[in-house]
């Protein structure tokens, strides 16, 4: 199995940076923007202003805004809106995904109402069977991407061919790229970190350091590792890229948006100045920090990081009594 022709739909962030991955990785690459001015400027001019500033994209990348033609031909389709927007997105691209094409997953989040994995919703509105879908995740703060600066990531597959045929479509000079078949723990690692890393910023905007920020951390990877054994994930996967990976760079990176949104709730900023702040770019923990909890509850899952992002972002919880109620909690062992 080899793709050549590859459509990537969103022209955010991570999209257009994986889309020059696979570009840089000589596979012929069109993008769907939503905005047609974002599309042209993709097209005529190898730049998107709006999200990476100062990367050019390679020639063999184009654009357009119009998704039958940017599907026309795929041999893989790689989804990369937000989690909350996928399936209505899916709905409206249904009908024009090209028969065979192998659907590629970047979101990370968990959806809001059915509390399902994205690869779950990609499945049940492509009609694809689940087990065919491949999840992208990994620490992978797009700009570095661009920038060309070395990272990893996974790409998690229960078919292992598909997931070789993407492995081969975007193995690069600075993206490596390893295969794994943990679907559900590659997801929900990525998904739970923004959750964590909201609250790693947290800390840092109320002034708290590198004890704290690695304690939320720790603690974060603890709970996230814990909902995933209950949802039948491999306890390995959480102390790999998809795991610790992504954890640590996004909870300690100040390009990380999710870092940053956290970073001006502990300022003291409102859920809405926060939210301008971030300029339309998505920072998924703050819908998923309500998503995963309800997964926890639902499972059974004690995940009391997740519980306090939950009632600061959408209760109105201030930090500090969030933090004081998080040391509060009866003491109990590590690992229980
Ligand atoms: N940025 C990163 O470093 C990384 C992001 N991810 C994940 O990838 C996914 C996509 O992220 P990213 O590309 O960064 O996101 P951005 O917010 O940067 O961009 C989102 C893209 O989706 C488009 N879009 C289409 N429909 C909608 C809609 N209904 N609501 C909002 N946007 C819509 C936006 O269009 P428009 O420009 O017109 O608003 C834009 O092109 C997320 O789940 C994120 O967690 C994963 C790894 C790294
Ligand atoms: O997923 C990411 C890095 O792997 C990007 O994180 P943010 O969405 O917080 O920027």
């Amino acid at each position: 199995m080899d793709v050549q022709r590859i459509t990537v739909l969103g022209a955010g962030s991570w999209g257009t940076a994986f889309a020059k991955v696979l570009a840089d990785a000589g596979r012929d690459v069109t993008m769907w923007a939503r905005r047609p001015e974002v599309a042209a400027q993709i097209r005529d001019e190898h730049v998107n202003a709006g999200y990476l500033p100062e990367i050019r994209l390679p020639a063999n990348l184009t654009a357009t805004a119009d998704a039958a033609e940017a599907l026309d031909g795929a041999e893989a389709v790689v989804l990369a809106v937000p989690s909350q927007s996928l399936r209505a997105n899916l709905t409206g691209w249904r009908e024009l995904l090209p028969a065979g094409a192998i659907l590629v997953s970047l979101a990370k989040g968990v959806e809001l109402g059915t509390l399902k994995r994205m690869s779950e919703v990609i499945a049940e509105i492509s009609g694809a069977p689940e087990n065919d879908i491949v999840v992208v995740s990994g620490p992978n703060l797009a700009r570095e991407i661009a920038q060309e600066q070395p990272a990893a990531a996974v790409l998690a597959c229960t078919d292992h061919e598909r997931a070789v045929a993407i492995q081969r479509a975007c193995s690069g000079t600075y993206f490596r790229p390893y295969t794994n078949t943990d679907v559900i723990g590659c997801e929900l690692g990525g998904a739970c970190k923004n959750v964590i890393a909201l609250s790693c910023g947290m800390a840092a905007g109320m002034g708290y350091g590198a004890n704290t920020v690695a304690t939320l951390i720790t603690r974060g990877l603890a709970e996230t590792a814990r909902l995933g054994a209950k949802l039948g994930a491999d306890p390995l996967t959480f102390a790999g890229l998809a795991g610790v990976g992504d954890l640590v760079a996004t909870c300690s990176s100040p390009l990380s948006r999710n870092r940053t949104f956290g970073e001006r709730l502990g300022r003291g900023e409102t859920l809405e100045q926060a939210q301008r702040a971030a300029g339309g770019q998505v920072a998924e923990g703050v819908m998923s920090c309500s998503s995963i909890r309800e997964l926890a509850q639902t499972s059974g899952v004690d995940m009391p990081i997740t519980d306090a992002m939950h009632r600061v972002c959408h209760e109105g919880l201030d930090p500090r009594r969030a933090g004081a109620e998080l040391l509060g909690r009866q003491n109990k062992h590590e690992w229980s």
